[in-house]
């Protein structure tokens, strides 16, 4: 409800932001979505992991614990994209989801964000066709979602899910289905199992990956040393430019700084899995 709340407030005045304040906004928004993913039921053993403290307060807190932080190229992208294009051409954001719950809703106001501010026009949306985990989001928890806000006893809340409802019915916000999300392929795979999905994801500007599951399949779940490049991990899988927003719940990491993991490993030996670091990982050209 808070971050509903904060949006709608942006919103009025989102208009009169001057360049850095919309960047500070933008970021502000990625890393509310980042430590999203951290509800997740695989690590609170089931337990209802809902947001109980506001985590707008939180975030400058939580900065240390990004491990790597692109948030600058995807700034630098979607900025430049908004002052050289023409004035009706499309810019399109696509997210593969996470968790539903209250990471959707984390992601969801990213997104609206990203229209709201003329950095995106489009946006469309990969869920699973069937859960991989229990959270995994479907088209029924996003439409749910968008139904629940909608319904909200709060006038701003309220407000944001009819919004929501809105982008979809006028296509500015689009949701796929596709089976290749819950096949067993690494997503370097994608271009030949599911060619047609490998196309769609090449119409994007940018591409976000949402989670834990997605950084393993992006980087083929192998067990590489911590300071090979992220490129080099993708093995191949570049069909747009894009980024990974992801807490660390798996034992693989790429893309660190030599040693890095090393003193992380020496100093707290659960690092890779407790769901406390995050990273924004970029790749692709500006
Ligand atoms: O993709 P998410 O939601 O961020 O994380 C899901 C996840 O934490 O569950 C598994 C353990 O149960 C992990 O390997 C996996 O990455």
């Amino acid at each position: 409800m808070a971050l509903c709340i904060h949006l709608r407030e942006l919103m009025q005045i989102i208009e009169h932001l001057d360049e850095n304040q919309l960047k500070d906004e933008f970021f502000k928004l990625l890393q509310i979505s980042l430590w999203g993913n951290k509800c997740d039921l695989s690590l609170s053993g089931g337990e209802s992991s809902s947001q109980k403290t506001n985590v707008i307060h939180s975030l400058e807190d939580l900065k240390p614990f990004i491990l790597v932080n692109d948030m600058e190229h995807l700034w630098s992208l979607l900025s430049n994209r908004k002052k050289t294009r023409e004035k009706a051409s499309i810019v399109r954001v696509d997210i593969v989801l996470d968790n539903s719950g209250f990471e959707l809703v984390t992601d969801l106001i990213l997104v609206d964000f990203l229209l709201s501010s003329n950095l995106a026009t489009e946006i469309h949306f990969y869920g699973k066709m069937i859960p991989w985990f229990v959270s995994d989001t479907t088209i029924h928890d996003f439409n749910w979602l968008i139904e629940q806000v909608k319904y909200s006893d709060h006038k701003w809340v309220s407000e944001c899910g009819a919004n929501w409802e809105n982008y979809v019915k006028t296509g500015r916000w689009v949701y796929h289905d596709h089976i290749f999300w819950t096949l067993p392929h690494e997503f370097c795979a994608m271009s030949q199992v599911a060619p047609d999905l490998y196309a769609e994801l090449q119409k994007a500007h940018l591409i976000l990956f949402k989670g834990d599951l997605n950084y393993r399949k992006l980087t083929g779940d192998r067990k590489w040393e911590f300071t090979v490049p992220f490129h080099q991990a993708l093995n191949g899988f570049h069909p747009a430019p894009l980024c990974s927003i992801r807490t660390l719940k798996a034992e693989i990491q790429v893309g660190l700084q030599p040693g890095q993991g090393e003193q992380l490993t020496a100093s707290e030996p659960n690092w890779l899995t407790a769901g406390k670091y995050g990273v924004f990982q970029f790749d692709g050209p500006l």
